[in-house]
């Protein structure tokens, strides 16, 4: 050996594989403005459209007079529902199994609803198009509050569903009800809260928020009549999804669609829905013969595309006196605005809200869900949680502080207390899942460890005491929380999306120097994809990260896969790269084996080839059998070198995390301090450790937002109050709290690699995070729960009301 033979440290540095904090490659382009978005693609003669919209909540819609828009020069088209009737397209299905009108169609229902389409030669005609199209309307009286919606005389919504008493999730009991999903042996639990020592009851609302990203929904379609093929560039978190929904309702045959999502600036769960306007864009496009492209504006996107949460969950637990908790039951008021457009797999009208209880050991539990419309925008996508997981963690985050409150225990002893056990995984929920794996106690030992929990809670004592003398104004919280997330939807017997099975794929192509392409299902929006799937592909087959592209978004030559949202990628995609990865290096195997002269069994893995067993000189490198593979091949194998691998997970994995925020309250402004924020996440195996930091700084900065501020409200009669960035809470460098974070390792047993998804966890865990700190300091002076956000005026309000501030 002489010395330039590299060592295996040097090796295996060479591969920058998983472990390794491997710099984004994809930010090479975007850091230099090279990004490709689909607002960069220009196509010959595109055309722009955009739309009319209502300035009412509820309104009957007499007439619409389209002919001094078709006036206006440079205008094309003008498209109404009675457009839409000429082909269809009118009413499209939601990803709920309910419908929704493309365009107004005799009414609308919510402000700011597409009423008509107009198709101009450039944005700006477009916009002179719109203000020149005359709608009459007749207004309506408007339901926005959810908890007034089954009242007997609340007016009628959706008058399409006369007479419909069942939906796609069973029974409707009332005009403006939606479904009612009820999880849980109810008979048992009742008879727990009857042998109870000590229960409690709180109505923990989530608001209602918007995911909000930087780059708006937007597409271009383009039609070709000789060919009969319509091209779609869109912002899409799914397109094989969409490929699929296109050619099932527009009847243009699947080969013939080709849906290409380039590069996307952020999706956060905003980009997983149909809206009206991709439809819209793909109808001009056939009727005008040119590609159309639309792009919504800031506004337009807070107040038309996917609202989250908007859940009302009336909470309670029964516990014994020493804290053990025994019973859980929840009902959840949820709004969903005009129509029911939620993303959830498709079995699931609540999502996952069935993970709500968390982390702790509850023999028993009942939950029951109730979906109503309002006249507010349809929605109800993710931002930032799998499935309704965060409000879930919300809700018993929030209820375990409660319990601990009215126990007079600290909130950190009684989640202890309760946790599920390391020994007791995998572990069967009360409300029916199977937790993969997870070590509850350790992670929460270490968050109080390294913040000094107990040095906190005395320091709080002191303030406490100190502001009873007088001698300060300011009040300090610990906020406290554990959550579990749910996410790597999904196994495909439980999860689908309108029956499309909720696996994921993965196509490994090595080229014969040594270097290949990974095409995969998903489609990465900011999350770092090209540079974590090439390091699977680096620890599973010995070829460096840099030399193997990864490829997603284009449906005519990525496999096919369900893309990405609720953290599904890592769990789902990155368990079919693996596998892919695998059926490569069998094949090498076999390749090695003959070259080397050995039977294959007396081969081992040695971090970039092959090597005999006993003999470190006899090797074979995976570059050479690259060549090999091509060029030389064992007689009667085929040449080439590539796999697929289409990956359907057996379970979901469970992340989880120990957080912890320390703040201090001005009683007087309600101007809060974060003092510092403590995050402990457990993601399993981790691909890249400054990514997954990347990750959790971005979700915990977006759970501040929803924490401390954002809302999407709406006055009285409907009008949104938070249509901009002006009064819509996007925290900035200057508000954003420094995050501390922290970790610990537990695999899930199920995944190839072991790893669990993070992208969510932070949201997740972080929202509960900051309300528990505000509650945590106002509770010494009485208060029990005080509703999010917590902007500096509500807390203001609360000192207020607890009677600290005149
Ligand atoms: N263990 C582990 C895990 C993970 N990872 C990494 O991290 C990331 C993430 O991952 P995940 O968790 O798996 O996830 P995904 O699927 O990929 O994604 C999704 C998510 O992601 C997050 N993040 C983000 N970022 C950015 N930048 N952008 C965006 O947009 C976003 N979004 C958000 C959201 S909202 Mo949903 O949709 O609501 O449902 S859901 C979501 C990637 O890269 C991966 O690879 C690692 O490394 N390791
Ligand atoms: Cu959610």
């Amino acid at each position: 050996m002489n010395d330039m033979t590299p060592t295996r440290e040097q090796r295996e540095a060479k591969l920058e594989g998983m472990g390794c904090k491997r710099k984004r490659v994809e930010d090479i382009r975007f850091t230099q403005g090279r990004g490709q978005y689909v607002d960069d693609v220009k196509l010959p003669g595109m055309l722009h459209g955009d739309f009319v919209r209502s300035p009412y909540a509820h309104a009957r819609v007499k007439s619409i007079n389209t002919e001094k828009a078709l006036k206006v020069p440079g205008v094309l088209a003008v498209i109404t529902a009675e457009t839409l009737k000429t082909v269809n397209l009118a009413w499209m299905p939601t990803l709920a199994g309910d419908v929704q009108m493309v365009l107004a169609d005799g009414k609308v229902l919510f402000q700011n609803q597409e009423v008509a389409f107009v198709v101009a030669t450039d944005r700006y005609t477009a916009d002179d198009g719109i203000n020149a199209v005359e709608v009459e309307y007749e207004q309506l009286e408007p339901q926005i509050d959810p908890f007034t919606a089954m009242d007997p005389g609340a007016p009628v919504l959706r008058e399409d569903l006369t007479g419909k008493n069942t939906g796609a999730h069973g029974p409707r009991k009332h005009h403006n009800h939606i479904f009612e999903w009820t999880v849980g042996d109810k008979d048992l639990t009742d008879a727990a809260f009857r042998k109870a020592d000590v229960t409690i009851k709180e109505m923990i609302s989530y608001h209602r928020t918007h995911p909000s990203p930087l780059e708006t929904c937007q597409s271009l379609c383009s039609f070709d009549k000789i060919k009969g093929e319509l091209t779609i560039y869109g912002t899409f978190q799914a397109p094989h999804v969409v490929r699929t929904v296109v050619a099932l309702i527009a009847k243009i045959p699947e080969h013939k669609i080709h849906v290409i999502a380039p590069d996307i600036g952020g999706g956060f769960g905003n980009k997983v829905g149909v809206y009206p306007g991709y439809v819209c864009s793909a109808v001009a496009s056939i009727v005008t013969g040119k590609p159309v492209k639309w792009v919504e504006d800031r506004i337009e996107n807070l107040t038309s595309t996917s609202f989250a949460r908007d859940y009302h969950m009336t909470t309670e637990i029964a516990a014994t006196k020493e804290g053990k908790v025994t019973g859980l039951r929840v009902h959840v008021l949820a709004d969903h605005g005009a129509f029911d457009a939620c993303a959830d797999p498709s079995k699931w009208p609540a999502g996952f809200m069935n993970i709500v209880t968390g982390s702790y050991d509850f023999p028993v539990a009942h939950l029951a869900v109730d979906g109503v419309y309002t006249n507010k925008a349809p929605g109800g996508v993710a931002y930032r949680c799998s499935f309704r997981v965060t409000e879930a963690a919300y809700c018993i985050e929030r209820a375990m502080d409660i319990l601990a409150q009215k126990l007079g225990m600290d909130p950190a002893e009684l989640r202890l207390k309760n946790f599920i056990k390391a020994e007791q995984f995998p572990y069967q929920s009360a409300l029916g899942w199977e937790y993969d794996s997870g070590d509850y106690h350790t992670a929460m030992k270490q968050m109080m460890e390294k913040v000094d929990y107990a040095g906190l809670r005395k320091e709080q004592a002191e303030k406490r005491e100190a502001f009873r003398r007088g001698e300060t104004r300011e009040i300090m919280g610990l906020g406290v929380s554990f959550f579990t997330e749910i996410v790597g939807a999904g196994p495909s017997k439980n999860c689908d999306i309108l029956g499309i099975a909720m696996f994921d794929s993965c196509e490994i192509r090595l080229h014969p120097t040594g270097s290949g392409v990974a095409r995969v299902g998903t489609k990465s929006q900011g999350q770092g994809h090209e540079t974590t799937w090439a390091q699977i592909i680096a620890t599973e087959i010995g070829i460096p990260a840099d030399d193997i592209t990864v490829e997603e978004g284009n449906t005519d030559t990525a496999p096919y896969g369900l893309g990405t949202y609720g953290s599904r990628s890592t769990p789902v995609a990155g368990a079919a790269i693996a596998m892919a990865a695998r059926k490569i290096k069998a094949k090498a195997q076999m390749i090695a084996a003959y070259k080397l002269e050995v039977h294959e069994d007396d081969l081992e893995w040695d971090i970039d080839g092959f090597r005999v067993k006993g003999l470190p000189e006899k090797v074979l490198g995976m570059k050479d059998i690259c060549w090999i593979a091509y060029n030389a091949p064992p007689p009667g194998m085929e040449p080439g070198l590539e796999a697929v691998s289409y990956y359907d997970p057996p379970n979901m994995t469970y992340p989880f995390g120990a957080y912890l925020c320390v703040m201090d309250i001005d009683v007087d402004t309600g101007v809060y301090k974060v003092r510092r924020f403590y995050a402990l996440d457990d993601c399993g195996t981790r691909i890249n450790p400054m990514i997954i930091e990347g990750q959790v700084h971005g979700g915990l900065t977006e759970a501040f937002a929803i924490a401390m501020g954002q809302e999407i409200r709406y006055d009285d009669t409907g009008n949104v109050m938070s249509g901009s960035f002006m009064d819509f809470f996007i925290p900035t460098a200057v508000e954003t709290p420094k995050w501390e974070t922290d970790f610990t390792v537990t695999p899930s047993p199920h995944h190839p690699i072991g790893a669990k998804g993070v992208g969510e966890s932070p949201n997740v865990g972080g929202v509960p995070c900051f309300s528990n700190a505000v509650n945590d300091a106002f509770s010494f002076l009485g208060s029990t729960h005080i509703q999010m956000p917590h902007d500096y005026w509500r807390n203001w309000q609360a000192a207020k009301a607890l009677g600290v501030v005149g």
